[in-house]
């Protein structure tokens, strides 16, 4: 079933003299148990997406088009208090950096326990809160419920965000840059600990990532972004064997190693992401394209196959 569904979705900044297009006509949906990771290098608007899908979007941030649904409620549509009310029973979102979600002068466990009250105070005991501390492999959860959050690690941080948003039992765990914060040893901890609560979470999760091996061991299917579009759409699999838009395949080509799980962070290629407040016309990839040629001036086509699709006039789906 689909829980989320974003359609022909378009988002700008207001910037000095203009609009910043930061997601434009992005379709989308993930299912129950899927894992949908989207990448991109940076400013390609990955987090402008993430934060339209949970419906904070920042000052200056406006949806020009297109819809979201949540369980197939359309939610920009709904009133500020119905829309609050159906994102913080079925959406949970877990930040680049825990010490954001955290107010410093509370103890962790004082703020799980009114973090989860304030969505259902009845649901969950302080033994849920430690079985789930434990299950995110915090060491003496009972210790760690009395201490206050510069007391852990970056990583014990991270873990126990975690546990907050498995807390609350979401259809939808939005995921932006998890690991990128971290040390490299506890980054590859954390992407462990994603993995196996895989196997026990029946909600969607979406995962925001500049990280290919974080794709590569998580995710079952990933959108690639470029300049506010998805350029491609497909199953894992299919995108590391197979990779049909020129800016997929220059992303993997750069190093082999990066179509290994476990292989490291987003290759750089040559030439600039474009101006998103003065977009060429057609291709936006275009002019760092190797297959570029005069028809990528008009607008582009997007090619349709099963389960892929590609946002390229010369590569079929
Ligand atoms: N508050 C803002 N005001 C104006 N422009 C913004 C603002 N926030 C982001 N942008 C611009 O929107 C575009 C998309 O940014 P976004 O942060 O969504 O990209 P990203 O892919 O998540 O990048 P990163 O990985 O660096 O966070 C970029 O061009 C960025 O400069």
């Amino acid at each position: 079933m689909t829980v989320l569904s974003v359609e022909n979705l378009s988002v700008s900044y207001r910037i000095p003299g203009g609009k910043l297009r930061a997601v434009r006509d992005v379709s989308l949906g993930v299912h129950s148990g899927e894992v949908l990771g989207i990448m991109g290098e940076s400013g390609c608007g990955k987090s402008t997406l993430a934060a339209a899908m949970i419906g904070l979007l920042p000052a200056g941030a406006s949806v020009d088009d297109g819809t979201i649904r949540l369980n197939g409620a359309d939610i920009l549509r709904l009133p500020p208090d119905q829309q609050r009310r159906l994102r913080g029973q079925s959406i949970a979102m877990v930040f680049q950096d825990p010490m954001t979600a955290f107010n410093p002068v509370l103890t962790i466990g004082r703020q799980l326990s009114d973090f989860i009250g304030a969505h259902d105070a009845s649901r969950h005991s302080r033994s849920e809160i430690v079985e789930m501390l434990k299950r995110v492999g915090i060491p003496d959860p009972e210790r760690c419920l009395g201490r206050y959050p510069h007391e852990l690690s970056g990583g014990m941080r991270q873990r126990v965000a975690i546990a907050a948003a498995l807390l609350m039992k979401p259809d939808v765990l939005i995921a932006d840059e998890p690991t990128t914060a971290l040390d490299v040893t506890m980054e590859a901890q954390i992407i462990h600990l994603l993995r196996d609560l895989r196997a026990g979470f029946s909600g969607a999760i979406v995962i925001v990532t500049h990280h290919l091996g974080v794709i590569a061991e998580l995710c079952d299917r990933v959108a690639v972004m470029y300049a506010g579009e998805v350029v491609e759409e497909a199953s894992v699999d299919a995108l590391f064997h197979d990779p049909r838009h020129p800016y997929t395949r220059a992303l993997l080509s750069c190093d082999p190693a990066v179509v290994q799980p476990g292989a490291g962070h987003l290759p750089t290629i040559g030439g600039r992401v474009p101006d998103l407040s003065a977009l060429p016309p057609g291709c936006a990839f275009a002019a760092r394209c190797t297959f570029a040629d005069p028809i990528c001036a008009d607008p582009v086509p997007r090619h349709q196959a099963a389960g892929r699709s590609v946002l390229c006039h010369r590569s079929e789906a």
